[in-house]
């Protein structure tokens, strides 16, 4: 990919860029996690621009085939070029690298690092970790995880896969019984990976103990020809994801040594006895938890180029009738409606990248004590991983179709950028926990929340608020709408929800329905909650994050944008709770005075993402906004464009306009 000929800026994003007014370089520190950071990721920006073994046509205009190819050079490209820099033991420089070098192209090579490694780490015992772990890190061997199988995905207890355990030989015996317990979707799966985490039920003198891990070798390492018993391949395209082989698995009697089984939490002795090490056996399902959270930063950053790229064209694109004769069209940004479709996805945009901030925290503060088996927080951690994916990437998904829709007939042409930041983002609200199930697990863990709280006890801290007393809905009409008002009154929504949701439960019960037929009873209700809580997460973060900006002029923009989250929320979500209509009148007003208010720094806000054109690869989206002659040079690479008449028309076009059959064709 070639990076657009920056010409002469257009006058109009300059204009727009002279109204910041905050220093846009102080907000690219603050989401960057400090100067240092920033500077980091720019030398490594820098260094993948100007090395030309990146560089290619835009992928757009290649077969699947091509694709992954190339992805697969560029992947394995990106790992040498780590090795070389040194750089492989660095996450956050490993991370900015992939990113663009491969920007919004998924990795054959991605589950690898995100679940393959993290896997080997989080549930390998010591001795494991010191035969596998180096291999994988060194890339001697390449990973993925094989966990859904076609007949079961959510229902992960319902998995078929078996590894029955043979004494004798002291080897794990693993089997696909029926063809719906062909391992489906695993990325990486079908061409790239030798070697796999697979996911199956536990069977050893003659009971079955539940999923467990076990690492299978798939493939030769010399030859990469797949071993006996071993049937693999791709899954055919996708919707998107074009770039990676989501595979298939199917394990005729595959043999393994007892000691691939990954034993931190549970063990097989040789002679079959299995033993529990730890009581918790959700433990197994510690990766899912880690890769979670990942997604609702990755989901932020998404919104973050879209909104680059339609708020930059919504400043040069005009259309519509002038004000008066003579005058210019107005631009696509001087519209109130236009400003506030893209300046609340901004807003969402930085609301998650502050949660997804404070979650990666939690999670960090966390996962030594769940590795050494003390998992009291584990159930918080959990419930909001699981939570925050879902409206991350439902968010995500959202805005970014937004952004496209901002951008007209532009945003549908792959040129846009716009539809492969979709294509990636979208499937994260299927992938890692079906959204809707995800939020019910955040739900699940309210739920019991609620009767702990009624039970007097300690909850963890993003819970707490459900230990308080009912109280009024604060009133929104009276005095100023402050961002800390607006929390509260979220607050306030989320714990009456849940209470109302909670009390129709326990009528449940007490008609003594089952737990399970209760819980189905209110689900529909309850994903209301669990969106209302996560919410609530968002707006502390982004709030939190605002009030700590030690430069004044930042943390004014940020607080009017904070507000203008919060307020969005309460006016969208006014249904799950009675709000005045002086109230939501009011609501309606801040919002529009806030849109005036937000305006002038709209491009500020997005370029403080600080995304390079090399990231962005769009043609309406470029910081030069010289968008038209672009469009042209960029169609002109189309393939269909090769030669003046295509092939077609002598095959076909010309036989059916003399009439003749084309059946025979
Ligand atoms: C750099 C950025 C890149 C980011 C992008 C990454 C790109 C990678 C691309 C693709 C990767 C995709 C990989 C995959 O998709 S892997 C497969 C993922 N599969 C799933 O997520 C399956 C979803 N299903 C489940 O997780 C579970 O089955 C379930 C839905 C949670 C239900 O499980 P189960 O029926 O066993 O459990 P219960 O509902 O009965 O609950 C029992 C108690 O366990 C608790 N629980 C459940 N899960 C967890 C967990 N993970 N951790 C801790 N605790 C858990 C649950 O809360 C219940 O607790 P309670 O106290 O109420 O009994
Ligand atoms: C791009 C992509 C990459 C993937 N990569 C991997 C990978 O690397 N490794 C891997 O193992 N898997 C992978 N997956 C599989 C993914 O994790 C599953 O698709 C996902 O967990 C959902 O499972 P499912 O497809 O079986 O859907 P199902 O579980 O059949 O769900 C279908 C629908 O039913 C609903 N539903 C299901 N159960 C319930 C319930 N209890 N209550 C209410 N509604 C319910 C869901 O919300 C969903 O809308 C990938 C999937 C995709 C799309």
């Amino acid at each position: 990919m070639t990076n657009p000929v920056v010409q002469k800026v257009n006058p109009m994003l300059t204009e727009e860029r002279a109204k910041a007014s905050f220093p846009v370089e102080e907000l690219t520190y603050i989401l960057d996690g400090g100067k240092f950071n920033t500077e980091k990721r720019r030398e490594i920006e820098e260094l993948v621009t100007k090395d030309p073994n990146f560089e290619h046509p835009p992928i757009q205009f290649m077969t699947r085939e091509q694709q992954y190819s190339l992805a697969v050079k560029k992947a394995l490209l990106v790992q040498q070029r780590l090795k070389e820099l040194d750089m492989l033991d660095d996450p956050y420089a490993s991370y900015f690298f992939r990113r663009i070098a491969m920007p919004r192209e998924v990795s054959p090579i991605g589950l690898h690092w995100v679940m393959f490694v993290p896997t080997l780490m989080g549930q390998c015992s010591d001795e494991q970790r010191e035969r596998w772990l180096q291999r994988a890190l060194n890339y001697e061997i390449i990973g993925t995880y094989a966990q859904t199988e076609m007949g079961h995905g959510t229902f992960l207890r319902g998995i078929e896969t078996t590894a029955t355990y043979d004494p004798s030989s002291q080897q794990f015996v693993l089997h696909s019984p029926t063809t719906t317990s062909i391992k489906w979707w695993p990325g990486g799966l079908g061409k790239t990976c030798n070697y796999a985490v697979v996911v199956a039920q536990l069977h050893t003198q003659g009971r079955c103990h539940g999923v467990h891990m076990f690492l299978v070798q798939l493939r030769d390492e010399s030859t990469h020809r797949s071993l006996p018993g071993v049937v693999c391949g791709d899954i055919g395209p996708k919707m998107g994801y074009h770039t990676i082989d989501n595979g298939f698995l199917q394990l005729n009697s595959v043999r393994i040594p007892r000691e691939n089984m990954l034993m931190r939490n549970a063990e097989v002795q040789p002679d079959g006895t299995y033993i529990r090490r730890v009581s918790n056996e959700k433990l197994t399902y510690g990766t899912m938890v880690f890769v979670r959270s990942l997604i609702v930063s990755d989901a932020a950053r998404g919104i973050s180029e879209a909104a680059t790229i339609a708020v930059r064209y919504a400043c040069v694109r005009r259309q519509g009738e002038p004000s008066s004769p003579g005058a210019p069209e107005p631009r696509l940004l001087d519209y109130p409606v236009h400003q506030y479709r893209l300046l609340t996805c901004v807003a969402n945009c930085y609301g998650l990248w502050f949660a997804s901030e404070v979650l990666r925290d939690l999670y960090f503060t966390v996962q030594p004590d769940v590795l050494e088996g003390r998992t009291e927080r584990l159930p918080e951690t959990h419930a909001l991983s699981a939570g925050l994916k879902a409206v991350g990437s439902n968010r995500g998904a959202a805005c970014v179709e937004e952004c496209r829709r901002c951008c007209g007939g532009f945003g549908f042409s792959e040129a846009s950028g716009l539809p492969k930041i979709y294509n990636d983002i979208n499937p994260a609200c299927t992938y890692e926990g079906e959204n809707t199930v995800m939020l019910l697990q955040t739900g699940r863990h309210l739920l019991k929340c609620v009767e702990r709280a009624r039970r007097g006890e300690q909850l963890a801290p993003s819970d707490a608020y459900i230990r308080s007393r009912p109280t009024p809905q604060p009133k929104l009409a009276g005095g100023p709408l402050t961002a800390d008002l607006l929390l509260g009154w979220l607050r306030w929504r989320s714990l009456s929800m849940l209470l109302e949701v909670s009390g129709r439960f326990n009528s449940f019960i007490e008609q003594r329905q089952a737990w399970a037929d209760a819980f189905q009873a209110v689900s529909r209700r309850l994903t209301r909650c669990a969106e209302a809580h996560c919410i609530l997460y968002v707006g502390q973060a982004f709030l939190d994050s605002a009030k700590a900006a030690e430069n004044p002029k930042i943390c004014g923009v940020l607080t009017s944008l904070c507000r203008l989250f919060l307020l969005n929320e309460v006016v969208s979500g006014a249904g799950d709770v009675q709000l005045s209509r002086s109230d939501l009148a009011r609501c309606q007003d801040a919002i529009d005075s806030l849109l005036t208010e937000l305006r002038p720094n709209a491009v500020a806000l997005v370029e403080a993402f600080d995304l390079p054109d090399r990231m962005l690869c769009s043609v309406i989206g470029r910081y030069d906004g010289q968008v038209y002659e672009a469009m042209l040079q960029w169609a002109r690479q189309s393939p269909l464009n090769a030669t003046d008449v295509h092939e077609s028309y002598e095959l076909y076009t010309r036989q059916f306009l003399a009439g003749r059959s084309l059946a025979k064709l």
